[in-house]
């Protein structure tokens, strides 16, 4: 089995006054101990507070934003693109999460041409798919996550799934506290990779991080970064907080 590189993101929402995040970056970001041979640490803040984050955060860790627009520059009143992304010297976007997909109307097709324009020019993506619980109570999530898969793989070549890791966030998971328990969680892992490895290649399957995310915390890190294709997480409500610190150390191990 591939040793896939661990990966932990924050999703900073639309969260924070700067005031907040100055504090978040120079306490607690700049104050991690990690490995970046081990695992990954990417924050996303609000886009306002993206230019102050990217000078002052410490390396290795990483900035993303959480969207982007569907075109270039030009004439998109409100939109901000890959290009001014790229010219901050930022490599991460976060796409297709489910609060786009549930509140901004973006469709599988919309994320999925976020994805490839994303990718074509040059960015790392980290792309969001999930289930409602209408779906789960309907035993329907795997069809839900593979159509959501389905609509990416169409606009990818093999070698562009380089850039791209997958976040499986259970609507229901998200900001309630109900978290997925690790084999619910990893039951869908597992789907995700077996569908990488029947769809794209085997390659792709084993190199492809796999992030769990919904209601995760320091408290539930570590059994859940435990799980077979676990890969790392994509944390909303406790990466404002300490707390960021304690999952990214219980994710900078080597999983075998
Ligand atoms: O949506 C999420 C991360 O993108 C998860 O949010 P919570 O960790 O607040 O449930």
């Amino acid at each position: 089995m591939a040793i896939r590189r661990l990966f932990v993101g924050g999703n900073w929402k639309c969260n924070n006054t700067l005031a907040q995040t100055k504090d978040l970056v120079n306490n607690v970001l700049n104050k991690l101990h990690f490995d970046p041979a081990k695992v990954d640490v990417v924050v996303a803040p609000v886009f306002l507070h993206v230019p102050w984050v990217a000078e002052h955060i410490q390396k290795p860790v990483q900035v993303s934003v959480q969207n982007t627009s569907l075109t270039g520059t030009g004439a998109y009143t409100g939109e901000i693109s890959v290009a001014h992304v790229k010219d901050l010297g930022l490599n991460w976007a976060i796409l297709g999460h489910s609060e786009r997909r549930q509140y901004y109307g973006e469709t599988n097709e919309v994320v999925a041409n976020k994805v490839k324009y994303a990718v074509e020019n040059g960015l790392d993506v980290i792309a969001c798919v999930g289930e409602h619980l209408a779906d789960r109570e309907a035993n329907q999530t795997n069809q839900v996550v593979e159509g959501q898969l389905e609509a990416i793989r169409g606009k990818l070549n093999e070698a562009q799934w380089e850039k791209i890791v997958i976040a499986y966030e259970p609507v229901w998971a998200i900001g309630t506290g109900k978290v997925a328990t690790p084999a619910q969680a990893q039951e869908v892992h597992e789907f995700i990779r077996s569908y990488l490895t029947q769809k794209v290649s085997q390659n792709v399957s084993q190199k492809t991080r796999i992030l769990y995310g919904g209601s995760v915390t320091e408290k539930n890190a570590g059994e859940l970064i435990h799980q077979k294709d676990i890969d790392g997480f994509l944390v909303g409500g406790a990466s404002l907080k300490p707390a960021f610190a304690d999952i990214v150390a219980a994710c900078n191990i080597v999983k075998h």
